[in-house]
């Protein structure tokens, strides 16, 4: 079983929900990242979704993609994160899961980015403009570095598809909880449930829900629906606005706890 995998089963023995935060590495300088992933971790998040800035993010929002224009003002780079977390991953607890398109991997260049992401204690990646059907390269190429390849199914993925997605999921399956891109949203679908019951059935490793959660009581009705949940857009502004009370908040819910945290 892989790091990944544990840290989520670890949680799940707890009767809790896994929680995972998605940040923009280095929205207000890379220098943030290492304060950001230790306070992170200090409050019990799962693991952490670490997301590098691109100029074309076509799956994202534009609350992720305006955190990703700050972070490209300030120089941040895919190389320069993964130097960044190699120099403190002594300081690092909690499971690291990369997010990022295709264009920075192939141009770091395939071997030399799994290398960088070993050096930076990176235990997952998931690249979301790489389909099923060609990430074979991934695996073959991360999974020697100890990094699983996640993969995403989507709501109007067909049931065979859904099969095919999870049995070659690495750590986690990303059940993307909206149709669209990333972003807080009100509501969702009402037929929810089925899909996911349907996924976890197929899949042998955890679940986790992720694309529109915003609100303590959407991590808590999203997170039933599977393992856990993955929070981006809504983490990503209460940490530009300094408003960290509201992460905890949010976190909290997951371990089963609805009022704002005083931690
Ligand atoms: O921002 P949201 O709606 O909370 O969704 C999570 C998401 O941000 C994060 O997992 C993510 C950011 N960019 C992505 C691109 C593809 C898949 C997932 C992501």
């Amino acid at each position: 079983m892989t790091t990944l995998q544990q840290a989520i089963l670890k949680v799940k023995e707890a009767g809790h929900k896994a929680f995972v935060p998605y940040i923009m590495a280095g929205d207000g300088g890379l220098e943030t990242l290492k304060p950001t992933i230790l306070k992170l971790q200090a409050i019990g998040v799962t693991a952490i979704e670490v997301g590098i800035p691109f100029t074309d993010p076509v799956a994202d929002g534009p609350t992720i993609e305006q955190a990703g224009e700050r972070a490209l003002a300030k120089g941040v780079t895919l190389r320069n994160v993964l130097a960044e977390l190699a120099f403190f991953r002594e300081d690092i607890t909690v499971p690291l899961v990369v997010m990022t398109y295709f264009n920075p991997v192939l141009a770091y260049g395939l071997e030399a980015f799994g290398i960088a992401c070993a050096a930076g204690g990176v235990k997952g990646l998931i690249v979301p403009d790489v389909p099923l059907e060609e990430s074979d390269i991934l695996r073959e190429t991360l999974n020697p570095q100890g990094v699983d390849i996640v993969q995403l199914v989507s709501l109007t993925s067909p049931p065979e598809r859904i099969a095919k997605i999870a049995a070659a999921s690495q750590g986690f399956v990303y059940a993307v909880t909206v149709n669209g891109i990333t972003g807080a949203r009100a509501s969702f679908a009402n037929d929810l449930e089925g899909h996911f019951a349907r996924l976890c059935e197929a899949s042998p490793i955890p679940v986790l829900a992720g694309f529109g959660i915003s609100t303590p009581e959407q991590v808590v009705s999203m997170g039933a629906l599977g393992d856990g949940v993955i929070v981006g857009s809504t983490i990503v502004t209460a940490l530009h606005e300094g408003d960290f009370a509201k992460v905890e908040a949010l976190v909290a819910a997951s371990k089963g706890v609805l009022e704002k945290s005083t931690l």
